[in-house]
């Protein structure tokens, strides 16, 4: 679980809060859709939960670890996809997968299968001998899940992890990340595509200039707009500019 209680953030000398007294937890066992307009405060919030940025106020635990406190354990629970893949270019895909479980002390037993189900989801088996420069954007985006995913996190944070990739691997991050809720653990991921929270979320949360505007189920904000079956209108009118 994680949880959020008081977070806020302002960039700069601006005084504008890109994140804005933030009480939130994201509960195991679930799937939580983390959506928003474009500005509204999704990355930076995912970026204080995996202890990137620090915030200004408030306080972040990860399965009970104080991200401040206690970085390397509350990291240690979190596998992060960020919403830029353009790292590490010159490494291999498998140079760049071993890194991350180095990283993760995570056991070279058992590793290579781990890099195989993986690689064989996402159709890149042929790609991991080549460094990632070489790769194209859906690519990028399957190798960092991967190197993410190495050491079995228990709290999977995914920042638009579907930009870019082809329908099949898209359907299999899907499934795995369903499969992952499924046994109990967390899932977090921001999204702008409305469908696809709709489809895969048990939960959303939505933000809009810095604090969460609603939270819960599909079915609880059905219930907000009795009579309104489009998403997207209730996006719309939860995120319209007062
Ligand atoms: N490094 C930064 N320096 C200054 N301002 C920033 C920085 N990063 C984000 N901001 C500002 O903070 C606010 C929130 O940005 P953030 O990237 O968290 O939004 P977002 O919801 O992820 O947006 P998008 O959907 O467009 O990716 C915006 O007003 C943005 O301009």
């Amino acid at each position: 679980m994680i949880c959020l209680e008081q977070v806020s953030k302002t960039y700069g000398k601006s005084g504008k809060k890109a994140v804005d007294s933030m009480t939130w937890n994201v509960e195991d066992g679930k799937i939580t859709g983390f959506i928003g307009p474009n500005g509204a405060g999704k990355t930076t919030t995912l970026k204080m939960i995996t202890g990137i940025i620090r915030p200004d106020e408030g306080r972040i635990t990860v399965n009970g670890h104080d991200i401040q406190k206690e970085g390397l354990e509350a990291k240690r629970q979190i596998g992060f996809v960020s919403d830029s893949p353009d790292s590490f270019l010159r490494l291999k895909g498998i140079e760049y997968l071993n890194f991350m479980a180095d990283m993760y002390d995570v056991p070279t037993q058992g590793r290579q299968e781990r890099i195989n189900e993986y690689a064989r989801k996402f159709e890149m088996e042929d790609a991991l001998g080549s460094r990632i420069q070489s790769y194209s954007h859906g690519m990028r985006q399957k190798i960092m899940v991967m190197g993410a995913l190495m050491h079995q996190p228990p709290v999977w944070i995914l920042d638009e992890p579907l930009t870019g990739l082809d329908p099949k691997s898209a359907f299999a991050l899907k499934e795995m990340m369903k499969e992952h809720a499924a046994q109990g653990k967390s899932v977090l991921f921001s999204t702008h595509v409305l469908e696809v929270a709709e489809k895969l979320c048990d939960y959303v949360a939505i933000v809009q200039r810095g604090r969460i505007v609603f939270l819960g189920t599909l079915e609880e904000l059905r219930a907000k707009f009795p009579g309104e079956e489009s998403l997207e209108n209730m996006f719309l009118e939860l995120t319209k500019d007062e």
